[in-house]
């Protein structure tokens, strides 16, 4: 190695390219996708990755310790200089000017460059490239694990076109496994705040669902422990006002546990209200402002929740985005659904939205991605050896997927009626669950790779059939129940149906000719939502004739329950103990609440804990939303062009019989009607 001035000279001429990276904006696309990969981290496993690389950098130069701070006591000593033990880690961290203001370097708002441990990665690497040591510093950024080579290939990125060589080619970083690398929370960063903007804080959603998952994952100290909330809406309301309306349905559902009072009144605390217009420029600054104040000078990560009709979140992406922006952090925005009504109106939202926010910006909700159960169709699929290989043609007969609830528009019923059962929950929340459960296996878990595989194995190849029901026109079983037709709030003749059904294919090797069913309604029976599977007949079946006829009834069926009392059980035939030889239908039955006593969290809490961290794996990008439209707009065109008026069904009933004629048509009996169910 060389000489200290050696080390130090160039380095310092590093900062001039590191403050130029941000006009090559030719690199970001190079740093994007590997930035997508980042994964959170907790604080004892940075340090730990602090020592794994320290580690790494000496063994390179002979130096090799496995205490990290004595590797940096050696590497210092190089450079001409001699601190001690923990000061050395926080001495290079903090050298160099051109990294005082890392969060303004080019690569945006990553969590990493706020971190001093990253300050001394980039001043070790530094010293390398600036030694023209090329090719250690490529083995050295190999060792590192993928968080931090996002700060390390940006580093190259400038370094390599201003030394050694050209820059860097993708292909001389060697992908990293995802148990090597070490996850960060966002929070533990220090010196950050997050503000988290509920807009149209006085709405039910935001009432209902916003404020109890925030208050839920502080509870359980998943917040960041510098955050605040401001609710936003046009409602004169004082931050008093909004903390009785918020405590009122904010719930102890921890309440057995201790403190539950008291953390409450200290989430309180950190809740605050400011009512504006969501198309003012001027109102979003008077909030930036505010914002600013309770941030106290710290780098603000700012996440704004738009809970308000969809016709408002243009408005208010503008506003916020030109005015409420963090300046030093990210931004993000969760957008809730509905996103459009057709491709055409999606589409333009989305042009409409990235006028002001990049893609990784936007978090398009959809709720039922963050239900438990929904989360565990991957483990099950692929954690587990003996599903997977059932999970084809070659052993699945059909596939259901329903929701129902017992309770019609009741409340919405301006909003649902502009929707239909067909938006609100098929195009969405069953589609979704569809295209995880029949996906191929993704390269990774990494969103990117998990959203790619649903667009490329499954959107592109879905056909969408319906059924005849009523006449020559309604291809699709289309209802309306009583209430809708008597709900104030929907307009005399609504044509809008609250039920429907769907069969659907996949052209591809694995699911060719298995029909996925899906079914929704409101106003009915039961509330509930789960998958089923079913399976194919035992061939040859040696106990055959102790069935009887109905073969249908001796297939097993696996049922993930997503809700209410979610389970996941396995119907199977069994032999009812005795002498004789009786067969009987019984579950192998995982009851969640009796094997997981701890309550299971609210799928608002997940998904908001994810958009905090930046994990995009459970939000739908712009163009699974495209695909998932593409499929339904020309049905949806035909029922309303040719204004095909639904049937009535009662008001609490299982719902229309034409369900059972669809399945029929494709030898599939609805798995939710039987006893035991
Ligand atoms: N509620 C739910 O269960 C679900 C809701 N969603 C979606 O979440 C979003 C919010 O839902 P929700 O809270 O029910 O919506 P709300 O209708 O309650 O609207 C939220 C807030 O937006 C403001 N607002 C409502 N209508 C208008 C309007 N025409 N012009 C200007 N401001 C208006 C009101 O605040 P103020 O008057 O104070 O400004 C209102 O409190 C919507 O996009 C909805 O589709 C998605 C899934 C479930
Ligand atoms: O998105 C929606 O979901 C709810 C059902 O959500 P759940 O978590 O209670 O099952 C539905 O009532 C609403 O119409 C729809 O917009």
């Amino acid at each position: 190695m060389a000489s200290s001035q050696s080390y130090l000279t160039p380095y310092s001429t590093l900062c001039n390219k590191f403050a130029a990276i941000s006009r090559n904006t030719h690199l970001l696309p190079w740093i994007f996708p590997v930035r997508l990969g980042t994964k959170a981290r907790t604080h004892s496993e940075l340090k730990s990755s602090n020592g794994h690389l320290l580690n790494a950098v000496s063994s390179q130069d002979g130096t090799a310790s496995t205490n990290p701070n004595s590797t940096c006591v050696a590497l210092l000593a190089k450079v001409g200089e001699s601190p001690n033990g923990d000061s050395c880690i926080h001495k290079v961290s903090n050298a160099g000017p051109c990294l005082s203001k890392p969060s303004r370097l080019p690569l945006g708002p990553t969590r990493d460059l706020d971190s001093e441990f990253s300050h001394f990665r980039i001043h070790l690497l530094s010293m390398y490239l600036a030694e023209k040591e090329i090719r250690n510093a490529r083995v050295f950024m190999n060792k590192f694990v993928l968080w931090d080579r996002i700060t390390f290939m940006s580093s190259l990125w400038v370094l390599s076109n201003g030394l050694a060589e050209g820059p860097l080619a993708e292909g001389h970083i060697k992908p990293q496994s995802v148990e090597e690398s070490f996850p960060l929370r966002e929070s533990e960063i220090m010196g950050s705040n997050l503000s988290i903007t509920v807009v149209g804080a006085s709405g039910d959603l935001a009432k209902k669902k916003i404020f109890p998952a925030l208050f839920a994952l502080y509870y359980e100290d998943c917040l960041p422990e510098n955050f605040i909330i401001f609710g936003y809406a046009r409602t004169k309301m004082t931050t008093e006002e909004l903390r009785n309306m918020i405590s009122e349905t904010l719930t102890c559902r921890i309440d057995k546990r201790e403190n539950c009072e008291d953390k409450m009144d200290q989430f309180l605390k950190r809740c605050f209200y400011h009512s504006g217009q969501y198309n003012s420029e001027g109102d979003f600054s008077l909030l930036d402002r505010k914002l600013k104040e309770k941030e106290g000078g710290m780098i603000s990560n700012r996440l704004f929740y738009l809970s308000v009709p969809p016709n408002l979140f243009v408005d208010v992406v503008r506003s916020a985005s030109h005015k409420a922006s963090s300046e030093n952090g990210w931004t993000r925005v969760i957008v809730e659904k509905p996103f459009g009504r057709d491709s055409e109106s999606s589409s333009e939202l989305t042009r409409c939205l990235k006028q002001y926010l990049n893609e990784d910006q936007i978090f398009r909700i959809d709720h039922y991605l963050g239900k438990e159960l929904v989360e565990n169709l991957s483990v099950l699929r692929f954690s587990n050896l003996v599903f997977e290989p059932l999970w084809s043609r070659n052993y699945i007969r059909n596939v259901q997927l329903i929701f129902s609830e017992d309770f019609g528009t009741e409340g919405r019923g301006g909003y649902f009626d502009n929707y239909g059962i067909i938006r609100d929950i098929m195009q969405n929340h069953l589609l979704q669950i569809l295209a995880l459960f029949a996906m191929e296996t993704p390269v990774s878990l990494d969103a990117e790779d998990i959203r790619n595989e649903k667009i490329a194995s499954l959107f592109q190849k879905l056909t969408l059939i319906m059924i005849q029901s009523v006449g020559d026109h309604t291809k699709f079983l289309n209802w309306i129940n009583e209430t809708i037709a008597n709900d104030p709030t929907v307009p005399n003749g609504s044509l809008t149906p609250t039920f429907a059904a769907a069969a659907l294919f996949i052209a591809n090797a694995r699911w060719d000719g298995v029909p996925f069913l899906m079914k929704a309604g409101k106003a009915l029976h039961t509330k509930r939502a789960e998958i089923r599977v079913q399976f194919r007949h035992v061939p040859g079946n040696l106990y055959k004739r102790n069935f009887g006829t109905d073969l249908d009834k001796a297939t097993n069926e696996l049922v993930l329950r997503v809700q209410p009392d979610e389970a996941i059980y396995l119907k199977i035939n069994n032999k009812v103990p005795g002498l004789g030889m009786r067969l009987d239908r019984s579950d192998l039955n995982l009851l969640y609440r009796a094997r997981y006593p701890r309550e299971i969290p609210d799928a608002y809490e997940r998904l908001l804990l994810d958009a905090i961290e930046g994990e995009r794996r459970l939000f739908i990008r712009s163009d699974e939303l495209d695909a998932a439209w593409a499929l339904f707009t020309p049905l949806l065109k035909e029922l309303e062009n040719k204004k095909i008026a639904p049937e009535l069904y009662p008001y609490g009933s299982r719902g229309p019989v034409g369900a059972h004629y669809l399945a029929a048509k494709h030898n599939v009996r609805w798995g939710d009607l039987g006893n035991e169910d």
